[in-house]
């Protein structure tokens, strides 16, 4: 990546945070233990966000994809920018989204639906991985659905499966920043990528063991997320908080980057058809309870969403005033 000028470094810094009077336990679920659906139910709620061991998707999917991504990010930038810019797909560098945000990070912003086009070295790696990962989220869903008491139990995961799912697929490259192993003595953090919430139902996000995710919680304060490349990182995303009627959180999320390691991420969005609506389930509603957000579309979610900046409340604008 090419080096930053002194003043310019500075609007990649994170403003200093309170750390965690008390740091919870990242919740683990065991994909193999039929009674993890009871602590996948709790996680949600709680946390919004969840590690998964057991999940069933083959190492060496994993790892094939990694290797091409690590290839991939070490060549040239002039070869990286011929698939560049993100519109909505392709490559960017350092800048996120159309409304400002940056970063440091590069990153391949790719459509998730099978038999889509891809740059050729991931041709073949992205599909294996993709439906593998699509298959284990569906999985949670469905176990979140049972615990629920939802019928049909494929509520959510329908709306993955369904030929027209608005999913994507992201890797994200955080290489080591030099200018920045002077200000980590400081203590100031570098903006990897800034806080946000994801718009879509789930994320399921795999990256090797270098550190950097981190997780907001309810007390405001920032939690440091121990790397496991062997695992995988669940977060709910806006429109499963909304289908919910605000039981689930969806969580509120960032990477500071590092001064030496690299880290490489890749992230399933699964998202609905765009033509859906985005409501609570009515049967998930009990007695007066009413919807917390005004009904809209993916499509208009969507739109909103991507006119706004990353740390914007992107769900404000469409939550109910409920008169007390
Ligand atoms: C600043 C932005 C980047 C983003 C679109 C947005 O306007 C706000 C949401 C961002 C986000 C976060 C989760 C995913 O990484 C992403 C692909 C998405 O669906 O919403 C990104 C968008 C992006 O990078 O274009
Ligand atoms: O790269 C990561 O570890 C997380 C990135 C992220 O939150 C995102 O791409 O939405
Ligand atoms: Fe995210």
């Amino acid at each position: 990546m090419v080096a930053l000028s002194k003043p310019l470094i500075e609007q990649f810094f994170v403003k200093p945070n309170t750390s965690p009077l008390i740091i919870p336990d990242i919740p683990l679920i065991d994909l193999s233990k039929p009674e993890s659906k009871h602590h996948l139910v709790k996680a949600c709620q709680d946390f919004g966000f969840f590690k998964v061991v057991n999940h069933g998707v083959d190492s060496k999917f994993i790892n094939k994809l990694e290797s091409e991504a690590v290839k991939f990010f070490a060549s040239p930038l002039s070869v990286k920018e011929k698939f560049g810019p993100p519109d909505p797909f392709g490559y960017g560098n350092k800048s996120i989204g159309r409304n400002g945000d940056v970063g440091w990070v590069e990153y391949l912003l790719l459509n998730a639906k099978p038999e889509s086009e891809y740059p050729e070295i991931f041709q073949g790696v992205v599909n294996d991985y993709v439906t593998s990962v699509k298959t284990m989220a569906c999985e949670i869903l469905e176990l979140l659905a049972d615990e629920m008491k939802l019928q049909p139990r494929n509520v959510f995961s329908k709306l993955l499966l369904d030929e027209q799912s608005d999913s994507v697929f992201r890797v994200n490259h955080y290489p080591p920043c030099p200018e920045f192993q002077e200000n980590e003595k400081s203590g100031r953090k570098l903006v990897g990528f800034g806080e946000h919430t994801d718009p879509q139902i789930i994320s399921v996000l795999r990256s090797n063991n270098t550190s950097g995710l981190e997780i907001s919680l309810r007390d405001g304060s920032w939690m440091s997320v121990p790397p496991d490349s062997e695992s995988f990182f669940i977060n709910v995303g806006d429109s499963l908080q909304v289908m919910t009627n605000g039981r689930f959180k969806s969580v509120k999320h960032r990477v500071v980057a590092n001064g030496t390691k690299s880290r490489v991420s890749m992230i399933y969005f699964g998202g609905p058809p765009l033509s859906e609506k985005i409501a609570p389930l009515p049967s998930l509603m009990q007695g007066e309870e009413d919807s917390l957000y005004k009904e809209f579309t993916w499509f208009e979610y969507k739109k909103s969403a991507f006119n706004s900046r990353l740390s914007d409340n992107r769900l404000g604008s469409f939550e109910k005033i409920i008169a007390s």
